[in-house]
């Protein structure tokens, strides 16, 4: 069997994996920095001749599938196969293994700085600093004080990877935690379970974690950022269009609630490198790199190659292939 590789992984991974593929050609869009499309795809797989497939960010379509009939499965190192038309796949018979959780960490360690930057005021005071404002008469202490996270409340929407990851770096904080996900089977211990309107109304801290589908798209909207309290925080690292940023904009400029972490927009990148919050000094924004560390390559890596070892073996096959039925998100 012949594997063809084009996400990053590491080399303990793909010895493992020696052991199954009898040849395998490791060439991860990273080496060039270009993710193939369509065609591009066509073409290599065409060449190839692959049985398994692992990929990033490559495009896999309709056309890619019906063009080439070889391949026993798609591994898919993301925790939403954003870049597969997952339909197609199913309907062509291919299973697909994707890799949730593989930037729990890195989302879970840059959720929990920003949210203490944001409760205590570090960037306006960084900038202040930068001003050189620090002169005799001046009282930072009290210009900056801010809040501490200890005992909080905490609102997840979506129930996935990143929120559990975060929900473990939470501890030492105390903070009372619940969450909205009709699609977990499992409760989770230290957590309530709450309508989708209470995280809104009663949380100080509001973090979405929801992929983008159908189903989700502006699920987030003016009635439900409406009825969040003046002190609150919203947060979103998963995907933009799962809010209506637009009355997000507006509650944030009335200053309607506190403020808001976001790393993620809808045009990325924003065109003209503006995004609509710029002009708001109660937001902290970043350029979609909550999920971004070194580590995530060998995360994933380590998950895609035991996800793959057990569908050869045929080992619980209901819980490693890809469910697209799935709506709440590792994202
Ligand atoms: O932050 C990230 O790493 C990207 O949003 C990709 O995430 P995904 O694995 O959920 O697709």
């Amino acid at each position: 069997m012949k594997l063809l590789v084009r996400a990053p992984m590491v080399e303990r991974d793909l010895n493992r994996l020696k052991g199954v593929f009898s040849e395998i050609i490791y060439n991860p869009w990273t080496i060039t920095g270009e993710r193939y499309y369509e065609d591009e795809m066509i073409e290599l797989l065409t060449r190839e001749k692959p049985d398994g497939l692992i990929i990033e960010l490559d495009e896999i379509t309709e056309k890619v599938i019906r063009n080439y009939k070889g391949l026993k499965f798609i591994g898919d190192c993301r925790a939403t196969p954003e870049n597969i038309d997952v339909k197609s796949c199913s309907a062509y018979g291919i299973p697909l293994l994707t890799t949730p959780g593989r930037n729990a960490q890195a989302v879970a360690e840059l959720w929990l700085s920003t949210v203490i930057m944001f409760l205590r005021n570090v960037l306006a005071s960084m900038k202040w600093m930068e001003e050189e404002n620090w002169i005799d008469g001046t009282t930072p202490y009290y210009l900056f004080r801010g809040n501490e996270l200890y005992e909080k409340h905490v609102g997840f929407i979506g129930m996935g990877a990143v929120p559990r990851a975060i929900f473990k770096l939470l501890k030492p904080f105390n903070c009372k935690v619940s969450y909205y996900d009709p699609y977990l089977k499992n409760e989770i211990e230290g957590a309530e379970k709450v309508s989708l309107e209470e995280i809104f109304k009663n949380c100080e801290i509001v973090s979405v974690h929801l992929p983008s589908n159908e189903n989700t798209r502006e699920m987030i909207d003016e009635k439900l950022l409406n009825l969040m309290k003046e002190d609150a925080i919203f947060i979103n690292s998963s995907r933009s269009n799962v809010v209506d940023n637009k009355k997000l904009y507006r509650v944030l400029d009335e200053r309607k609630i506190r403020g808001a972490i976001i790393d993620v927009f809808d045009v990325e990148p924003p065109i003209g490198g503006k995004t609509i919050f710029d002009n708001l000094d109660n937001v902290i924004l970043t350029p979609h790199i909550y999920g971004a560390t070194f580590e995530v390559v060998n995360h994933q890596s380590k998950i895609i190659t035991d996800k793959i070892l057990k569908f050869i073996d045929g080992e619980n096959l209901e819980e490693i292939i890809f469910n697209s039925d799935i709506l709440t998100g590792e994202s």
